[in-house]
């Protein structure tokens, strides 16, 4: 699935019709179908339906739906919020089919009709505006969007809730909350940004006929799921031999983080590396050998329980290398840090306090010839960014573009939607997690996961991306089926990898 800004899916929409030749009111008319059929899901022949429709195509939408629930014997009215001379095109076309077949159209300035109707309401169609917003909402719009949000009907959002772009970088605005969401032809950005996505309520995507082709034309962005998950990943094969998936190495860890580099190699052994070795201080190894007994392990100099240069480790050996878990801020390490920086021959990941470490570097690290992937949470990228925590979340897409473009790097912002974004602009938004992850280590894992996924045998994007997805998908197996979200531990997460692989292949 696809996820678009609004000039993107304006750019769908013009080539579907002036290119392919597909009239709008058939899309109009394909959006309201769709939607309805739908929609039925949320109600019975019993209850009354609201449809409250603008000016724009969205509107023209609620009209089509609004004809489709009448023409199925529900109690539908409408409530125009703009005036009749607003009503244009496809949309005063479809406005006039629902006259045409019986329905009818009230003015939503008609408080009292208003007021009533809404009490006796159970389910409410938000058709008012769509991405064709511009600004916050207006009067009326504001108004009825607030009267909307009072009520107890189930709420179902045409596209997008009222009152929200499709695009990032809002920060004042008003907006219908949705129940739930009918996102036409392609995913709205805002439906994955932590302020905005709550407005959608639950979601799904209508295909109202747009040619396939259009998509991908016009838009570098997908929403990364098990579909893509079971095209992508790699199949072992009969003859395979531990070389075959991957040497790595992880670099990592210090006396009071011990922790981190553990669970990280262990995720990576689960994931799938073929050879492992820790490189850590002898103070940690000692400590967590015992616990992933299936790596080897590479004592490096210390200082101060901080891990320090080793000359004679030859990172180039590895196919892989991860650096920075549990190893801490002290300066002592930032030559190991340089050290893996310019001699590590294959994908190079960098997490946690290796942000701290490799800030300074981060002109080498565009002149790498091999894949660098940094795997920062929001606090870590705007730092990276030097730019306030609240600008990522507002714009993660264009931050985590620019930043990719600018350093040569592969980004894996995490959070409750996580971006994952190639140097040449290519983005996918991860789609699986719970909130169980929210939790100290999960980052190591996901580092580990990383690790594994970019030694097996497909393109580092698409390695990435399975590496989000397996994370998240084992988080989501142990929830459902023998964790709570509360109780949740990063070494649960690493159990629930064997259960994605077991269950989707
Ligand atoms: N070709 C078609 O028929 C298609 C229509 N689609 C629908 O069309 C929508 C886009 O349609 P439009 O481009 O006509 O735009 P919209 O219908 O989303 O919005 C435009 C209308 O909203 C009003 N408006 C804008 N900002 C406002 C604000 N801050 N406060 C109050 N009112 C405001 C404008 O005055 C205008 O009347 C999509 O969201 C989707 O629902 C899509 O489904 C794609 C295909
Ligand atoms: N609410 C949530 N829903 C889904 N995934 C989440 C949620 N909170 C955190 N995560 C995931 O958990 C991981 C946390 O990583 P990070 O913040 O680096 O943790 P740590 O450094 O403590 O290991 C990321 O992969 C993130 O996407
Ligand atoms: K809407």
């Amino acid at each position: 699935m696809f996820i678009v800004t609004a000039k993107e899916m304006y750019d769908i929409d013009h080539y579907t019709m002036h290119e392919a030749g597909l009239d709008g009111k058939i899309l109009m008319e394909n959006a309201g179908r769709a939607i309805s059929g739908r929609m039925e899901k949320f109600m019975d022949k019993s209850n009354k339906i609201t449809v409250f429709a603008g000016a724009g195509n969205n509107g023209g939408d609620g009209f089509v739906i609004a004809r489709t629930l009448y023409n199925r014997s529900y109690d539908v009215q409408v409530f125009q919020v703009v005036p009749d001379q607003k009503i244009t095109g496809d949309a005063h076309y479809h406005k006039l089919l629902y006259l045409n077949y019986g329905g009818r159209v009230f003015s939503s300035d008609d408080h009292g009709h208003l007021v009533s109707r809404l009490d006796e309401t159970d389910v409410i169609v938000d058709a008012m505006v769509g991405i064709g917003i511009s600004g916050k909402l207006r009067a009326p719009i504001s108004d009825i969007a607030e009267r909307i949000n009072q009520s107890d009907a189930t709420v179902i959002a045409v596209d997008v809730p009222s009152g929200l772009p499709a695009d990032e970088g809002i920060s004042n605005f008003q907006s219908v909350q949705a129940d739930y969401t009918y996102m036409v032809g392609a995913a709205k950005m805002t439906a994955f940004l932590e302020s905005t996505s709550p407005y959608y309520g639950g979601w799904e995507k209508v295909d109202i006929g747009f040619p396939a082709s259009s998509f991908p034309m016009c838009s570098s962005r997908e929403l990364w799921g098990e579909e893509q998950y079971r095209e992508t990943m790699p199949e072992r094969e009969k003859y395979a031999h531990k070389g075959k998936h991957g040497k790595g190495l992880i670099i990592g860890g210090s006396s009071k983080m011990p922790g981190s580099i553990a669970m990280a190699a262990k995720a990576s052994l689960k994931a799938g590396t073929g050879l492992l070795t820790v490189a850590s201080s002898e103070t940690v190894i000692r400590m967590i050998a015992s616990h992933c007994v299936e790596a080897m392990y590479q004592p490096v100099p210390e200082s101060d329980g901080y891990l320090t240069d080793d000359p004679d480790l030859s990172v180039s050996d590895y196919d892989a290398v991860a650096i920075g878990v549990g190893m801490g801020r002290s300066n002592r390490s930032a030559a190991a840090f340089r050290h893996a920086v310019q001699d590590t021959n294959g994908p190079l990941i960098v997490d946690a306090d290796g942000f701290y470490h490799v800030k300074p570097l981060l002109d080498q690290l565009a002149q790498r010839e091999h894949p660098t992937v940094l795997t920062p949470h929001p606090g870590e990228m705007a730092e990276l960014m030097d730019v306030s925590i609240p600008e990522v979340l507002k714009n993660p897409f264009r931050l985590s573009a620019e930043f990719a473009e600018k350093y040569n790097v592969y980004v894996i912002l995490k959070g409750r939607h996580t971006l994952i974004t190639a140097p040449d602009g290519r983005q996918a938004v991860n789609d699986t997690g719970n909130p169980g992850l929210a939790k100290g280590g999960s980052g190591d894992v996901l580092t580990g996961i990383v690790h594994a996924m970019v030694m097996q045998e497909q393109g580092i994007f698409q390695a990435l991306c399975n590496a989000c997805f397996v994370h998240g998908a084992a988080a989501d197996w142990m929830v459902e089926n023998s964790r709570a979200c509360h109780d949740l531990m990063a070494t649960d997460v690493i159990e629930g990898i064997s259960m994605v692989y077991r269950a989707i292949s």
